[in-house]
């Protein structure tokens, strides 16, 4: 049953199938097999030192896997191997990631951020013959709007608080169109408000992307999964994947995760 033709009726857009990590003799990823849904919201939890980062490397080419298959499929049908590609063509592929800490141009204004973001304008944007298109102000003001930050369009990016500088990377992220967001603890250094309106952002870019949001906050794990799958990685592998409160009532998940006093 781990052929990825089997799921293909499923409508997946990321296949991972027997992967395995191991770095100086450290197991860091053990058989793990992980299935994302077109279009999904999957937030993935564990303890420090899971594995989950190393996941989301091997997905982004950052890191290769020892064995085992990373496959993208393409709505056209397609599947590609992400496993033989380098970093900047698994980018190209339309898998994006945004680290924990937010990385914007300080300089710049939210509005130059995003227009700094668009394909093909980075190269150009120091050209003083360089003026954006209508549908470039268009993709801009799309990002402005889903990442709710129209009103602080002409801010300096290094005055903003965290979130706001953290949303506004989500928004230069999108305005490359990705399939697949790979999101790690954007919730991290949050007051309540920025995390319940990031998961907000998030909710909202689920069915036009598909997203993998990696969280500690076990509030805002909820907030974000609503009916949605929960994986929780522990030592490498899946160690549960279902619904927020069947993994938060999972024994094996209170003994390993829960149980040490990190989350509700
Ligand atoms: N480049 C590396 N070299 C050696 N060991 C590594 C390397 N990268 C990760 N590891 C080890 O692999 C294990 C998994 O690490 P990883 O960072 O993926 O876990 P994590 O779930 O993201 O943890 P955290 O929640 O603390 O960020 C850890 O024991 C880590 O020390």
């Amino acid at each position: 049953m781990k052929s990825s033709a089997l799921h293909r009726d499923t409508d997946l857009i990321l296949s991972v199938e027997d992967v395995n990590k191991t770095f100086d003799g450290f197991k860091a990823i053990s058989d793990l097999n992980f299935y994302l849904g077109d279009g999904e919201l999957r937030t993935i939890i564990g303890p420090n030192g899971a594995g989950k980062s190393t996941f989301m490397d091997m997905i982004t080419g950052r890191t290769r896997p020892d064995t085992g298959k990373l496959t993208m499929h393409k709505p056209d049908g397609h599947d590609i191997d992400l496993s033989k590609l380098p970093e900047f063509k698994i980018n190209r592929l339309g898998i994006s990631r945004k680290f924990q800490t937010p990385s914007v141009y300080t300089q710049h204004s939210v509005y130059d951020n995003l227009l700094l973001s668009l394909p093909r304008s980075r190269t150009l944007f120091s050209s003083i013959f360089y003026k954006e298109s209508a549908a470039d102000r268009a993709a801009i003001e799309e990002a402005l709007e889903t990442i709710r930050l129209q009103d602080l369009r002409h801010e300096i990016a290094g005055n903003l608080s965290h979130g706001q500088k953290q949303w506004l990377e989500i928004g230069m992220l999108l305005a490359q169109k990705p399939s697949i967001l790979l999101v790690d603890e954007p919730a991290a250094g949050m007051t309540d408000d920025e995390t319940e309106r990031t998961g907000e952002l998030l909710i909202s870019l689920a069915g036009k992307h598909s997203l993998i949001v990696i969280e500690h906050d076990m509030t805002f794990v909820k907030q974000i999964a609503r009916d949605g799958k929960v994986t929780v990685l522990h030592q490498g592998t899946v160690l549960c994947e279902g619904k927020f409160d069947e993994v938060q009532n999972n024994p094996k998940v209170r003994e390993v995760y829960l149980g040490r006093g990190k989350a509700a």
